[in-house]
């Protein structure tokens, strides 16, 4: 499994694992990092007139050295600029001592136009901002648009929170080695980066299986074992019955969005509750989606003892208020075995979470009963800091830090959404999602989103995985589909998605839930 991700700690931890297991020492693996940096500038930009490779004093600066070595034996004009010479007795020490071309200082830098500049000044041990020579040359690349190939990571961008300390290069290319780390896919590092390579140096699978990783890179690796597909006696409540809360009659359409999403993700069956005043708008609209009224919390009661509902989703157009509280602290109320016929799964999105900024407590209370059904919630960074204020203004932490402090203190999964999702489970388990695509900015998305994740916690998926896969396959259809995407289309431009997840091998039947 490559889909790990390690923090600077670990990949340090996976480092001297390796060379205390032998028989590779760290020049060793020092030298393994510049040669595929170095194959892949030779590969990418054969015909360079110049390349400029800019050391730091750590081993970033050591990696560079190897490059500049490699580059210069096979024929390219290469300068090397340093920032500050390696310490004595450092395996950076002895690859600038193997380094056949005398470094100048950066604060002479001076590129050519259309030269090459690889960036290895400072990667995992990024420890403060970028100023001063660093600073100009990062200016002076970008002024005279040099494409830039990264060592590890663009110097300025924090391996672990994808933020800009100081200022920080634009890569075109980010070679990376054994496994990626956070701050290639949080941003803004993940725009900073370009094109990323993982180059394999040596570092086991089974070592890095040794320091049990729990942040990923979202994808089938994850949870496609997962992946609920009906077994051959399936019927229509053994693949899961999903319930939707309809909003009023001005406030239908994100329910039925959610409906439909829950629906094709493969719920055998979906209800809209609906308030009675619009049962008729809903009504109109629905076909293969049952209708049912529920107008206060003793409703969802009767509708849990009398059709065996899984998974529900409150909050899409439902509207902020006492009743939204009330139907969520219902719901939650409604695990098993508290009630025998008792739910799986629930889904809080939009108003659901809307509704308890002002006393988010009552609602993690509710959550952290042993008996409550697992949670997932998604909000997006505006409702995230209703829900959970302090960590959201917490300026040094990062995304990931962030929706992991919210996990545990909620006792839910929590999808942070934007453009780098990150999901967080409340055992520590994280992923940030990568295939995320500018078109799913779009009315309505989201509620596709907690419709996908419902359907799938109603087959019996567990939420951290379920929440997983549906944030990967929402993605996806939207990268897939392209200009042009509305909310309407996303229910059925991902049956393709699903195909291809079911023929690759997802996943586990849904008989298992045998209701
Ligand atoms: N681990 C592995 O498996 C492998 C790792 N490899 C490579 O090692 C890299 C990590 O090396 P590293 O730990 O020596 O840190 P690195 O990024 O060179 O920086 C440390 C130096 O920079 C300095 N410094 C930092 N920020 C600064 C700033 N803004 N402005 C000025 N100075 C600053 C910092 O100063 P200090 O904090 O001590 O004051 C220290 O002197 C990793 O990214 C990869 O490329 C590969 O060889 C293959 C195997
Ligand atoms: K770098």
């Amino acid at each position: 499994m490559s889909h790990e991700l390690l923090t600077s700690a670990e990949m340090g931890e996976a480092d001297r694992l390796t060379i205390a297991a032998g028989p590779t020492d760290g020049v060793g693996l020092m030298r393994r990092a510049g040669r595929a940096v170095a194959t892949e500038v030779l590969s990418r930009y054969p015909s360079a007139a110049h390349v400029h490779v800019l050391c730091g004093p750590g081993n970033n600066g050591g990696d560079g050295y190897v490059v500049a070595r490699i580059l210069a034996g096979s024929g390219v004009a290469t300068t090397v600029w340093t920032s500050g010479p390696p310490r004595p007795g450092s395996d950076a020490a002895v690859a600038a001592a193997e380094c056949p071309i005398k470094p100048r200082p950066l604060s002479d830098f001076d590129p050519g136009p259309r030269s090459i500049v690889v960036d290895a000044l400072y990667g995992a041990g990024l420890s403060k901002p970028l100023s001063g020579e660093a600073a100009r040359a990062v200016n002076l690349a970008a002024k005279l648009h040099l494409r830039v190939v990264a060592v590890d990571l663009p110097s300025g961008i924090s391996g672990d929170s994808g933020k800009v300390l100081g200022t920080s290069f634009s890569a075109d290319l980010t070679v990376t080695f054994a496994r990626k780390k956070p701050g290639h896919l949080l941003l803004p590092g993940r725009e900073r980066c370009g094109e990323i390579v993982l180059a394999d140096i040596g570092i086991v699978a089974e070592i890095i299986a040794r320091l049990q990783p729990r942040t990923f890179e979202n994808g089938p690796a994850l949870w496609l074992r997962d992946l609920p597909v009906p077994a051959i006696d399936a019927h229509k409540y053994k693949r899961g019955h999903v319930g939707v809360f309809s909003g009023g009659p001005n406030a239908t359409g994100a329910a039925r969005l959610s409906a439909l999403a829950a629906a094709r993700s493969g719920a055998g069956a979906v209800t809209v509750l609906s308030p009675g005043n619009a049962m008729q708008v809903n009504a109109a609209h629905l076909t293969s989606i049952m209708l049912r009224k529920a107008d206060e919390a003793a409703d969802i009661e009767a509708f849990v003892g009398e059709r065996r509902p899984s998974a529900f989703v409150l909050g899409p157009g439902f509207g902020i208020g006492e009743k939204t509280r009330a139907f969520a602290l219902a719901l939650l109320a409604s695990g098993k075995p508290a009630a025998s016929t008792g739910i799986d799964g629930l889904v809080f999105d939009a108003d659901a979470i809307t509704s308890f900024r002002e006393a988010p407590d009552v609602l993690f209370e509710a959550a952290r009963r042993p008996d409550a059904p697992a949670l997932v919630m998604t909000p997006h960074e505006g409702e995230f800091a209703r829900l959970f204020a302090d960590i959201a203004d917490d300026n040094v932490s990062s995304k990931l830090d962030k929706a992991r402090a919210a996990a545990a203190r909620a006792n839910a999964v929590i999808v942070y959404k934007g453009a780098d999702t990150v999901v967080a489970a409340p055992d520590g388990r994280a992923a940030i999602n990568s295939n995320g695509a500018a078109w799913l900015a779009t009315a309505g998305s989201g509620d596709v989103l907690s419709g996908i994740t419902t359907g799938l916690l109603a087959q019996g998926m567990p939420a951290f995985e379920a929440a997983c896969a549906a944030v990967w396959i929402h993605a996806e259809t939207g990268r897939r589909f392209g200009p042009g995407l509305i909310a309407e289309d996303l229910p059925l431009a991902m049956v393709p998605v699903l195909r291809e997840l079911v023929a690759a091998g997802g996943g586990r039947c849904s008989t298992a839930l045998e209701r």
